[in-house]
């Protein structure tokens, strides 16, 4: 587990940019928004002014913006908990306070449906990485004010539509593939809302290092009733990325991220 004695690697970069993500100081907001994947950077720039697009190194794309006046940073994680942890643990260097996750992540529970918005109230740590930080014991939570705004802006959102906004917990686990029937059905017995890949690393790093973080996210799929949709993206996944982020923008300016 890592201590106070960790490696110090407050100096690993390109001058004052950062090792992987390709920033620096000054270039970016005090509120991410983290997608996994760098191709969905461009939709929440979507919703932006003044568009930049300020890094892309390995899978960390990085685009700037204005929304309703605050100035938003959206930066892709890559998929899974080590490559969130140094993308997180890089914008803090870089003057980012906030993040909120906007993922996709697969339903557990019936009734659940793609398309559906999520909102974590905290994540099981099936991870390997948060266990190098932290004490098996220690929870994975999300920011409490982000949390609520983010249920509450989602409901908004979806008023009106065919989309239901769930809160719960939620798992990160580690192996896409390596999910068993069993698991699964462990999961909902708990009454585990969902499962992602990347919330355990984004709330215990943020924990430690005295920032905040929240999650919301579009339902893909369910594992629990069988309603897959990984042989394609369909509109209903895509409609509640759009929401998912439209969301977390409405939080970074009401709470004044
Ligand atoms: O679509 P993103 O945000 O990457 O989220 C989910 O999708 C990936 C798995 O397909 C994992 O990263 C999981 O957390
Ligand atoms: O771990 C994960 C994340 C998203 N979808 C899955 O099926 N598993």
């Amino acid at each position: 587990m890592s201590t106070a004695s960790s490696v110090d690697k407050s100096a690993v970069g390109l001058g004052e940019r950062q090792f992987h993500i390709g920033i620096a100081p000054g270039e970016v907001s005090t509120v991410a928004l983290l997608p996994g994947d760098p191709f969905r950077v461009p939709l929440v720039a979507e919703f932006l002014t003044d568009v930049k697009e300020v890094a892309h190194n390995r899978e960390h794309k990085t685009m700037t913006g204005m929304y309703k006046g605050r100035m938003i940073t959206a930066t892709s994680t890559g998929m899974g908990c080590p490559s969130t942890a140094i993308a997180v643990e890089e914008l803090i260097r870089v003057g980012v306070t906030s993040f909120i996750r906007v993922g996709s992540s697969a339903g557990l529970q019936a009734g659940v449906k793609p398309g559906d918005l999520l909102v974590s109230e905290g994540a099981l740590r099936n991870d390997g990485t948060t266990a190098a930080y932290a004490h098996h014991g220690f929870p994975a939570v999300p920011d409490l004010r982000i949390t609520l705004e983010l249920a509450e802006a989602a409901r908004e959102l979806t008023a009106g539509t065919t989309a239901s906004v769930h809160s719960g917990i939620n798992a990160s686990d580690d192996a896409f593939y390596a999910e068993t029937p069993e698991w699964i059905a462990e999961l909902n017995q708990l009454g585990v809302l969902n499962v992602e890949m990347e919330s355990a690393a984004l709330y215990v790093v943020a924990r430690l290092r005295g920032v905040r973080a929240g999650m919301i996210c579009s339902t893909s799929s369910n594992l629990f009733d069988g309603t897959s949709l990984y042989d394609g993206v369909d509109t209903a996944l895509k409609d509640g990325w759009m929401r998912s982020i439209e969301a977390a923008l409405e939080v970074a300016v009401r709470l004044e991220l």
